[in-house]
């Protein structure tokens, strides 16, 4: 049998261990993403098919306000290791972008005016307490991975953003086609992102392309990649396994079978 390089350990292939060029990090990273970004996941498939009732995307806009929540958390995080001003400048955007210059504007705000379209509970939404354990677990993960690993591996790994426009598309299109309970006004949250994600992203990009300047700080890159998709794929996971098979909800979360309709 023939062993690729790619099947070896890594001791075992030196050839394989070369600084990449900023294109070839590039190229990586990309394949990274079109193997493991979350638009691969069969929740999506079924949440941007029509094919959820109301309540399971109920229960996926529920739990996707815990990331929304969370990522100014992870932004402040960042930037509070950041000692480059003209950095810190252009990431605090970030958190303005989701945070809002005042109340009831920025992502947030916006992602709360989809769970109220969909009858949601703002007080329920806003508390948690119906979570998914496994999407708390999976958030807090994103913000200590931020918080412990390198400037450079905390920037790399908000690169699922290079993926995120084509999946909001396919989710905003799909979702308006198939749920009549679904409005353009409850996704306004996504017509903001598809201009933000594409720039934070191709900042980001740019950075860890000129940063990653060894070979394994080109590894630790791919690999804060890696972990991010984790992060987004144990979300849908949880909620497939709760909401859709074998429909396992845990103790304390969400039960659209009890909510009022
Ligand atoms: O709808 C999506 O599929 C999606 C994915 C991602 C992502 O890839 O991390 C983000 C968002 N949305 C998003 O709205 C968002 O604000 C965001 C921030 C970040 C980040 O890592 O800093 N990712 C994402």
């Amino acid at each position: 049998m023939n062993a690729s390089a790619a099947d070896l350990p890594r001791a075992l292939a030196p050839h394989d261990r070369e600084l990449l060029s900023p294109e070839q990090l590039e190229a990586r990273l990309r394949a990274i993403g079109a193997e493991r970004y979350h638009d691969k996941h069969p929740f999506h498939g079924l949440l941007h098919g029509g094919q959820l009732d109301r309540g399971q995307v109920q229960a996926w806009a529920l739990n996707r306000f815990e990331y929304q929540r969370c990522i100014p958390l992870k932004d402040a995080a960042l930037l509070a290791r950041i000692e480059d001003p003209q950095l810190r400048r252009v990431w605090r955007q970030r958190i303005v972008d989701h945070d809002g210059e005042r109340e009831g504007d920025g992502g947030i705000a916006r992602w709360l005016h989809l769970t109220d379209a969909l009858g949601l509970d703002r007080e329920l939404v806003e508390s948690g307490r119906a979570l998914l354990p496994a999407t708390r677990f999976a958030v807090q993960a994103y913000i200590h991975f931020v918080r412990e690993r390198s400037l450079l591996e905390a920037i790399a790994s908000s690169l699922t953003e290079l993926f995120a426009p084509t999946i909001i598309g396919q989710r905003v299109a799909g979702m308006l086609a198939n749920y009549d309970f679904v409005s353009p006004k409850a996704l306004a949250y996504f017509d903001s992102r598809l201009h933000q994600a594409p720039q934070d992203a191709n900042f980001a990009l740019d950075y860890v392309k000129r940063h990653a300047r060894t070979r394994e700080q080109q590894d630790a890159v791919c690999d804060a990649l890696r972990f991010k998709c984790e992060v987004l794929w144990s979300m849908l996971d949880a909620l497939h396994l709760a909401y859709v098979e074998p429909r396992l909800i845990p103790p304390g979360a969400f039960d659209p079978r009890r909510m009022p309709s």
